[in-house]
């Protein structure tokens, strides 16, 4: 094993993996391994150049040259930050966008035409499709490592954006005959890549609501948490998936974004064992502040009735 390649050794090490999982989890894992080769033996790609990594034709440049780099500074010089936790940036080719959403139609073209009943995104979905499902697995796992862990590395490392290590990957698409707007949630993900491949549209806002922990959720908004965005196609916003949003609907036209939910298996064990997450959950850290404040206005009281003490 020790000379074989890496893909043969996480192979290998998955199999291993598999066989201790609980038995519903493990027929479930067979399953979905099972659909995804029913498709990939059948559907026949488009434009194969889009199933591996292509960094030079995939991005702009200015992203390419900004993650080459590699600092801190040259994240920042291609980012803006709106509203805390939320960063917008021009990431892909309009070409690489337009090759993308000729091969997603391809896909559900032959989709209507076999008859096949695909899974979708997520339960929130009545359109869309998973873009692992049919062979982007792998060039999505190199955008994942290559490009997003970086810069989360810098930006989300508290919620583990230094060890990302899998992801879900997908499109949403809205507009007439597709799903129209999206409830409020948080997602499946430590970080979260929203790009928008086109087309022409209204609408579709991102509303944001600050970033919250399992406990939090629920919680009211305060003022500064609140934003909305506007999607341009072409452009990236990455946040934390515990960052609450929704999209509001999309009026007209037809709107379809990549979704990258990229998880973190250390960051999610870790977090069994932790239950202060005031370094990005709003209500914790507000929570926490609160304590801080009582603590300090208690000791400065203290400190006054001893020197009235003293004084008498
Ligand atoms: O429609 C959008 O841009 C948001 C999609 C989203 O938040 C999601 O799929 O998790
Ligand atoms: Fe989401």
């Amino acid at each position: 094993m020790l000379s074989v390649s890496r893909e043969a050794k996480v192979q290998f090490m998955r199999e291993i993996l598999l066989r201790y999982l609980p038995q519903g989890e493990q027929t479930r894992a067979q399953r979905h391994r099972e659909y995804r080769q029913k498709i990939i033996s059948n559907y026949q790609p488009l434009h194969r150049e889009l199933y591996a990594m292509h960094p030079a034709t995939f991005f702009a440049p200015q992203f390419l040259k900004a993650i080459n780099d590699n600092t801190e500074e040259s994240f920042r010089s291609i980012m803006s930050e709106p509203s805390p936790g939320v960063y917008t940036f021009e990431m892909f080719q309009p070409h690489f966008c337009e090759l993308l959403l000729h091969e997603v139609e391809n896909f559900e073209n032959w989709v209507n035409e076999a008859k096949f009943r695909i899974m979708r995104p997520n339960t929130m979905n009545k359109f869309g499709a998973v873009l692992d499902d049919f062979g982007l697995e792998t060039m999505l796992d190199k955008l994942m490592e290559g490009f997003i862990r970086p810069i989360s590395k810098v930006f989300f490392s508290e919620v583990g954006g230094s060890t990302l290590d899998s992801h879900h990957g997908f499109v949403v698409e809205y507009g007439k005959d597709r799903d129209v707007d999206l409830g409020f949630h948080v997602d499946d993900s430590e970080v979260t890549l929203n790009v928008c491949l086109g087309k022409e549209f209204s609408g579709g806002e991102l509303f944001f609501r600050g970033t919250r922990c399992d406990k939090h959720v629920n919680t009211g908004s305060q003022s500064e948490e609140i934003f909305d965005y506007s999607h341009v196609p072409g452009k990236a916003v990455l946040h934390r998936g515990r960052h609450r949003h929704g999209a509001r609907a999309t009026t007209a036209g037809h709107r379809i974004n990549l979704l990258l939910w990229c998880r973190s298996s250390i960051f999610r064990e870790m977090k069994k064992y932790q239950k202060d997450f005031s370094s990005w959950c709003g209500e914790c850290n507000r929570e926490k502040n609160e304590r801080q404040r009582m603590s300090i206005a208690a000791t400065k009281l203290e400190l006054l009735r001893r020197e009235g003490e003293s004084t008498t």
